[in-house]
């Protein structure tokens, strides 16, 4: 900013040196020619006067005097005044004295004209003080011959008072004009300057919000990092990652759509659909590019641009986020949240795969590897979650146990044993509900915890279930058989020890009527979760 002022300063006193320079050459040309100008007519003048005094003077001089005069009373210009002066310095004529003046004006040979024109000049113009007139004057003074030849002195004068008015009108006006240029430029400059620092202020502050929204939005980004960090869930770190979004960007319609091959209940989404997925990073389409598949229609109509950003690692594809912008959000999410946006897809993806990797983990470490049916640790974690004293969580607890499964094993072999419990644990998967819980508890025992289920529902489960087995036949055409005891916490007073015992003991008593068959929980009988996982 200083340096254009600088720049701005020195041109303009270049300028007006320049402009002074030549004003100033300008009014000397001026003030010359004026000289000139007079000095023509003090010429003119006196020729003319010369001549009219010649034809009117012959020998008597008063006579001449008073024509003279009277004909150059006429004149309009009367600012000159003339001289006739004899050589020797007698004052002849003069039109400023009266006639009887004359006489008494001392001898003119002295006056520095007169001088210079005895000196052999035939005419000379002389500017000086004129001492009896008391101003300066300009004066022309030459010879002239009269009709009976004699030799004359002719001056002509004028008072300087009007040309040297002329002339301080002219440098005052020149004065002004160069005042007011001045003028104007320091106002201009000022008020440039005003406006220069109301930019600057303004400026100023946009920048000291953009720094205040930036720092602020790393604050929230970091909060959402540490959140993310240890989410529980995809769709956990799902919703804290369109919350930031939403806080930061509360304008802009944000979307996040993880892969669905872990989320079965999602909406199908093909990851090739989307060409940020496709060439692994952001992908920005307006309304005249290639949309990816996967924008909704409908946001894509009201919006002006559509941001992916892929959602992946080195190995493994997550989602992806899409934004929603108009033309004047989008300019401002790029300038300032571009870097924040990218952090966040980083950091979600991070958290996905470490999501991911738990719960593989977590499933290896909760299945059946036999039947890839819940493990007896599993089920009875979910158990111990189990509220009892709510109506909504009330469930059914069912022991499931295989009829003389030690002879399958005895007569068929391990192989065969293993083939009729995988069949087992299909049947019982296929029957249940998606809400139910099914278990391999060890052995050719399993367990299902099925909420909201009564007992005709349960008998219709356990017919539907013998009914099924009967069509699996073993090597030898046997058919397997089931046994269930089942218990409830419909009256909500049995906690979750007493629901086991009294399921077991209900087993052991369809065992002891004959097998095949389903029997209900007598509540009286207990015995403790705990000793009940020990087994
Ligand atoms: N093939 C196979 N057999 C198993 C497995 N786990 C346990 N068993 C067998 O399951 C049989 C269980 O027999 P028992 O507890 O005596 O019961 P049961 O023969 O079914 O008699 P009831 O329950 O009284 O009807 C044993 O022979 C175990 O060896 C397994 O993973 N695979």
């Amino acid at each position: 900013m200083n340096l254009i002022h600088f720049k701005k300063t020195k041109s303009f006193w270049f300028s007006t040196i320049v402009m002074l320079f030549a004003i100033i050459c300008i009014q000397y040309f001026v003030e010359n020619q004026l000289k000139q100008q007079q000095q023509k007519r003090l010429e003119q003048f006196a020729k003319i006067y010369s001549e009219v005094f010649k034809q009117i003077y012959v020998k008597e001089l008063e006579p001449a005097y008073h024509e003279t005069q009277q004909v150059f009373s006429q004149m309009q210009d009367n600012s000159f005044y003339t001289s006739i002066i004899a050589p020797d310095g007698e004052l002849l004529v003069d039109t400023r004295l009266h006639w009887s003046e004359i006489s008494k004006v001392e001898n003119l040979a002295s006056l520095p004209e007169i001088k210079a024109l005895n000196n052999q000049n035939n005419s000379l113009h002389l500017s000086r003080y004129d001492e009896n007139q008391q101003y300066s004057a300009s004066f022309f003074t030459t010879y002239f011959t009269t009709n009976d030849n004699q030799n004359l002195i002719i001056r002509v004068g004028q008072n300087n008072k009007a040309i040297n008015q002329l002339i301080i009108n002219i440098r005052v006006q020149v004065a002004a004009f160069l005042l007011t240029l001045v003028t104007f430029y320091w106002l201009s400059l000022f008020s440039e300057r005003n406006k220069i620092s109301r930019l600057a202020s303004r400026h100023t502050q946009e920048l000291k919000s953009k720094i205040t929204e930036t720092a602020q939005s790393y604050i929230d980004l970091q909060q959402t990092s540490s959140c993310l960090s240890v989410a529980n869930s995809q769709t956990e770190a799902e919703n804290i990652s369109l919350q930031f979004l939403a806080h930061i960007l509360p304008n802009v319609k944000t979307e996040i759509r993880l892969d669905p091959i872990n989320h079965s209940q999602r909406e199908q989404f093909d990851m090739l659909d989307c060409w940020a997925l496709r060439t692994s990073k952001p992908y920005l389409a307006d309304n005249s590019s290639t949309q990816c598949l996967h924008v909704k229609q409908q946001m894509k109509n009201t919006s002006d641009f559509v941001k992916c950003f892929p959602l992946m690692s080195q190995t493994s594809i997550y989602g992806v986020l899409t934004l929603y912008f108009n033309q004047q959000d989008y300019q401002h999410v790029e300038n300032t949240y571009s870097t924040q946006l990218v952090f966040l897809c980083q950091n979600l993806s991070l958290n996905l795969s470490r999501i991911r990797l738990r719960d593989a983990l977590d499933k290896k470490a909760h299945t059946d590897p036999l039947t890839d049916l819940w493990n007896r640790r599993y089920f009875f974690k979910k158990l111990k979650q189990w509220t009892p004293n709510q109506p909504e969580t009330s469930a059914a607890f069912i022991m499931v146990d295989i009829d003389h499964f030690k002879s399958v094993n005895d007569s068929l072999g391990h192989d065969e044993g293993d083939k009729a419990l995988k069949w087992v644990s299909k049947t019982l998967t296929d029957m249940s509900r998606e809400s139910d819980i099914v278990a391999r508890l060890g052995g050719e025992e399993f367990a299902l915890l099925c909420p909201k289920m009564n007992k005709s529902q349960i008998q219709t489960f356990f017919d539907r279930v013998s009914k099924a087995l009967t069509d699996y036949k073993l090597s030898d055409t046997r058919s397997i058989t089931l046994s269930m005891g089942v218990a409830f916490t419909v009256n909500y007073t049995i906690d979750n020890d007493e629901l086991i015992k009294a399921a077991d003991k209900a087993l052991y008593k369809a065992k002891n009527q004959g097998r095949n068959q389903l029997c209900f929980a007598d509540s009286q009988n207990i015995i403790s979760i705990d000793s009940f996982e020990k087994n």
